[in-house]
């Protein structure tokens, strides 16, 4: 396993910067996710890391080695790409061995003995002798995993490895690759859109917009504080809700006439939907209809239709609501995220912006 170190990483294509000054440390044995929206960078920043694409400038160093003059196949880099790429006319077995007897220059046998070992770990010892076609989309990602990981690289690189496959087979691959990449002890480096593959597989994920890092850290770091709207936006299940106008009239203009003069006047506020309650009994209380309920497990989410957007509420099984029901809506302003600002960024919560004034104004 390598560490990897990318230093203002820059590439255009045209008028569009792909990357735009992409700093970034992934420390050895570390599952570090790039995610994003489509467009954003992520399979250009793969790309440049393993050597399929140049960048107009800056550095990618892998194991202490700058890659600069390295082509793709001289690269401690192994790729799983999003459509798995299997040679159909191959076995499963000859799909892994190909890359290490002819890209490494393996004795067959070792070759054949590493496909072995490696299809074991990952419990496809039996899809050995089968072709790609006879296979799920799920087993044959599986055979495309065993061939990344049997090349041993310091750095497996996965673009989207999920997509393409349904919900739930989903949810299990992306458990079990984490765990599988994480027991082979590897540095990985994963691009994708969806943060439920993001939180559950990273220790660490970089949120990139335009080209640039918005936010790097854990998936708790980044659901807890959230650096921008951006990234409160994105991550969460469903998303923290975003009020650009207001919750509640009152409570708004209040917050407004607290914050800062230096131009933060336009703000968002952010609620997380298990932070709100269809309750009266609240410090920010507002009226809203209910439009769906959606069961989920344990809690189930309301939507509701409140000044002009729809707001989710996760609450207990329990509660009994149905559509078209005028409800309350309350939440306390510690569990308020407000925006503003250049970048729309984090400047606290309501409560902490209250505090700050209140000590600003007693000195
Ligand atoms: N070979 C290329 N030629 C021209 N433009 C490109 C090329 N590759 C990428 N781009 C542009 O660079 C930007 C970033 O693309 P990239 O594929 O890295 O984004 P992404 O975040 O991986 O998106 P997606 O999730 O849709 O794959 C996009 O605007 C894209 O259109």
């Amino acid at each position: 396993m390598s560490a990897v170190t990318l230093r203002g990483l820059t590439k255009s294509f045209g008028q569009v910067r792909a990357l735009d000054g992409v700093d970034l440390d992934v420390a050895a044995g570390e599952s570090l996710v790039v995610l994003g929206p489509s467009g954003s960078g992520k399979s250009t920043l793969l790309r440049v890391v393993a050597g399929l694409e140049r960048a107009d400038a800056g550095s990618v160093v892998i194991g202490g080695v700058d890659q600069r003059d390295r082509a793709t196949h001289e690269r401690d880099v192994a790729i799983v790409f999003q459509h798995f790429a299997l040679y159909p006319h191959l076995s499963a077995e000859r799909n892994i061995t190909l890359g290490l007897t002819h890209g490494l220059r393996m004795p067959k046998s070792e070759a054949r003995d590493r496909a072995r070992d490696v299809a074991e770990r990952l419990q496809i010892t039996e899809l050995l002798d089968r072709l790609p076609r006879a296979m799920s989309g799920g087993q044959r990602q599986r055979v495309a995993l065993a061939r990344a990981l049997a090349r041993r690289a310091g750095v497996v690189l996965l673009d989207e490895p999920l997509s393409g496959l349904d919900a739930q087979l989903r949810a299990e691959l992306r458990v079990e690759i984490a765990a599988i990449l994480r027991n082979a002890g590897a540095t990985a480096v994963h691009v994708t859109h969806d943060q439920l593959d993001a939180m559950a597989m990273a220790d660490r994920i970089a949120v990139v917009r335009a080209g640039r890092i918005e936010q790097l850290g854990t998936p708790d770091d980044l659901y807890e504080r959230p650096a921008s709207e951006f990234v409160a936006g994105f991550i969460g299940s469903p998303p923290m809700n975003l009020f650009r106008s207001e919750f509640d009239g009152t409570a708004h203009r209040t917050l407004l006439a607290v914050l800062p003069p230096s131009g933060h006047h336009d703000v968002t506020l952010g609620v997380r939907p298990e932070h709100l309650s269809l309750t009266r009994d609240a410090p920010w209380t507002a009226n809203g209809v209910v439009v769906l309920v959606e069961p989920a497990g344990p809690s189930k989410i309301v939507h509701v239709s409140l000044a002009g957007h729809t707001v989710t509420v996760r609450c207990a099984a329990d509660v009994g609501v149905r559509a078209g029901e005028t409800v309350p809506l309350g939440c306390s302003p510690g569990r308020v995220a407000v925006f503003g600002g250049p970048g729309r960024r984090y400047l606290g919560t309501a409560d902490e912006l209250f505090a700050s004034r209140s000590a600003a104004s007693a000195t």
